[in-house]
């Protein structure tokens, strides 16, 4: 944010609809290498569906609009194509769920290694030494094990782990992780959010962090964008806005926000009036 370089991603005007129906509106940030951006709210606030139209793989039916501006070139509007292939390569994605975005049939070697091959022409025996190496850069040191196994056959962090080896594979200068850790325990989210910031340091990536749990992201990331509603309410540096929230529904969030190592079993429930009055300035009906 108060940095002179030029950001890795900036994203301006960015709405999405489906028909008539406004899911984002408006939306705007900018992340930098080497920084972390949380981006948080509650379920259906329009996270994911802005993750999604940065990734380009928005489905069909949603329609995006504004700019979405990635290391000096306009990505909306470029064909699909062209976008699948920068989303698997120059922008990494950890997606929430790793049971669904790994193959079950498949080994973990043989889902890592395809990428390298295609991505980097690698040849298998350089694509699978690769493969280790970003194994041991992720935690699995040297596993051989883990490029043998199936999704079924690891836990759920170590799932989550393969998925970031996977996501930072072909070097990717942008990370988004979208929930990465909702369905693990705490001190494994703990972990894999510490891994992240980590490989954000060592790869002078730009992270973007997204999560419903402002408490969880908040210690990890340098600048907040809080979203409710589609439309972004809040934005700025995590410590100014966790001290001095401008607007009462992030305030709602940090007062609900569970405190480190409490486990909470559902979403906090945000005060009627705040939700009114957070629509009604953010243009919504
Ligand atoms: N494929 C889709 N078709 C139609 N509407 C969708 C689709 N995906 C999401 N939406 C709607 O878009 C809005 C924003 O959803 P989005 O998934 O971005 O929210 P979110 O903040 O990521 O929530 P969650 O944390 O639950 O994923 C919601 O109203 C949702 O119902």
């Amino acid at each position: 944010m108060h940095t002179t370089t030029e950001p890795v991603l900036r994203v301006s005007g960015l709405s999405a609809r489906i028909g008539d129906l406004s899911l984002v509106r408006d939306v705007g940030f900018e992340v930098h290498r080497g920084r972390t951006l949380a981006v948080v709210g509650e379920s259906g606030s329009g996270k994911s569906i802005t993750a999604a139209a940065v990734m380009g793989i928005l489905p069909p039916q949603i329609k995006a609009e504004g700019s979405v501006f990635f290391d000096g070139t306009e990505l909306l509007g470029e064909p699909a194509r062209r976008r699948r292939a920068r989303g698997g390569a120059e922008i990494g994605y950890v997606f929430q769920e790793p049971m669904s975005a790994l193959h079950p049939l498949l080994r973990i070697g043989t889902q890592m290694i395809r990428p390298l091959r295609h991505h980097l022409g690698l040849s298998r025996g350089e694509a699978r030494d690769r493969a280790l190496e970003l194994l041991e850069q992720v935690g699995l040191g040297g596993e051989r094990k883990v490029l043998d196994a199936y999704v079924h056959e690891l836990s759920g962090g170590m799932r989550q782990r393969v998925m970031i080896a996977m996501a930072i594979s072909c070097g990717p200068r942008l990370l988004l992780a979208d929930e990465p850790t909702t369905a693990l325990d705490p001190t494994v989210q703990q972990q894999i959010l510490r891994l992240l910031v980590r490989l954000r340091e060592e790869l002078d990536l730009a992270l973007v962090l997204i999560s419903h749990d402002l408490g969880l992201v908040a210690r990890y990331s340098d600048e907040v964008l809080v979203m409710y509603d589609g439309r972004v309410v809040e934005q700025g540096l995590t410590a100014q806005i966790i001290e001095q929230p401008a607007q009462p529904y992030t305030r709602a969030l940090i007062d609900a926000a569970p405190r480190l190592g409490r486990r909470v079993d559902r979403l906090p429930t945000i005060d009627r009036a705040v939700l009114d009055q957070t629509r009604a300035m953010a243009g919504g009906v």
